[in-house]
């Protein structure tokens, strides 16, 4: 069995028994000293999206970067405690971020597309790891991850012309698609429509929902509570570095129990 078959026999697994794919015990971030993140376990299912709300600076994006060691790559960052991902710590120097990122992956904030083509924004990644041979395979993984992402019938028609002529939705669609064409099993959402207008909005939180339907586990953080609303099954509320309350989306809408969270529901600060 490949790696890749193996994987998604134990998201499956993991979906069905409702077991957490990922979990965080006593997470910890600091940036030069000065502690962004207090100890924070959180766990997290396949098949469900879990919004990360909170006001600015709280520690959500923080957060969300130690799912896949991106905070890594930021000097001075220190990260302790544990992140596992199918019950195995990555939180280590010897984790293969290569690897990783296959399975966990990220979209931004901005839409960050290659300058290249619709497709090769589509089969960079799967060429470079060696998951796609030939053109009849390529073109069905081009096929499928666009529809994914809620894209092809829009682009079926121009997947040569360059991705810099899509706009800020597409683009930011065809990014939700090149992260799908890895068949990850985790999808980390860093404000992914804080730069898209009301109906491109509406069709990134579609295909948000529809793949957690799929067996993805998807985690967003968000400032908008309507968008956790509308497309969350769980939600954490941070505040200022730490992770305050956690449950289901509605029960902690409308029975928030710490009153920092309730100051917050009410827009008593932002
Ligand atoms: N690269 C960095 N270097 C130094 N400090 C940082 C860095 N990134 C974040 N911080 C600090 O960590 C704290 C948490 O920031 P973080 O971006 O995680 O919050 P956030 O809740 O995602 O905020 P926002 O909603 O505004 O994006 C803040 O005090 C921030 O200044």
């Amino acid at each position: 069995m490949t790696k890749e078959n193996e994987l998604a026999n134990a998201t499956a697994q993991a979906s069905a028994s409702g077991e957490a794919l990922v979990r965080t015990h006593d997470l910890t971030v600091s940036y030069a000293g000065n502690e962004a993140l207090h100890p924070t376990s959180l766990s997290f299912s396949a098949g469900q999206v879990t919004a990360l709300i909170g006001p600015s600076g709280c520690g959500k994006s923080t957060f969300l970067r130690c799912l896949n060691l991106m905070n890594r790559e930021i000097p001075k960052c220190k990260v302790g405690g544990e992140v596992l991902y199918h019950g195995r710590n990555i939180n280590t120097r010897k984790e293969n971020l290569f690897e990783l990122r296959k399975s966990i992956g990220m979209v931004f904030q901005q839409p960050t597309p290659f300058r290249k083509s619709i497709r090769d924004n589509i089969l960079f990644a799967p060429k470079r790891h060696g998951l796609v041979r030939g053109k009849d395979e390529c073109d069905v993984l081009v096929e499928e991850s666009l529809r994914a992402g809620a894209l092809w019938d829009e682009v079926k028609d121009k997947l040569d012309h360059s991705a810099m002529a899509l706009s800020g939705g597409q683009q930011q669609r065809l990014c939700i698609a090149r992260t799908l064409a890895m068949h990850p099993d985790v999808v980390l959402f860093d404000e992914p429509c804080s730069a898209l207008d009301p109906i491109s909005t509406f069709v990134v939180e579609e295909t948000i929902r529809s793949i957690a339907e799929a067996g993805i586990c998807a985690i967003i953080v968000t400032h908008n509570m309507e968008q956790a609303t509308r497309t969350s099954d769980n939600t954490a509320f941070f505040y200022v570095g730490d992770m305050v309350e956690t449950g289901p989306t509605k029960q902690l809408f409308s029975q928030p129990k710490d009153a920092r969270l309730q100051d917050y529901l009410m827009g008593r600060f932002g």
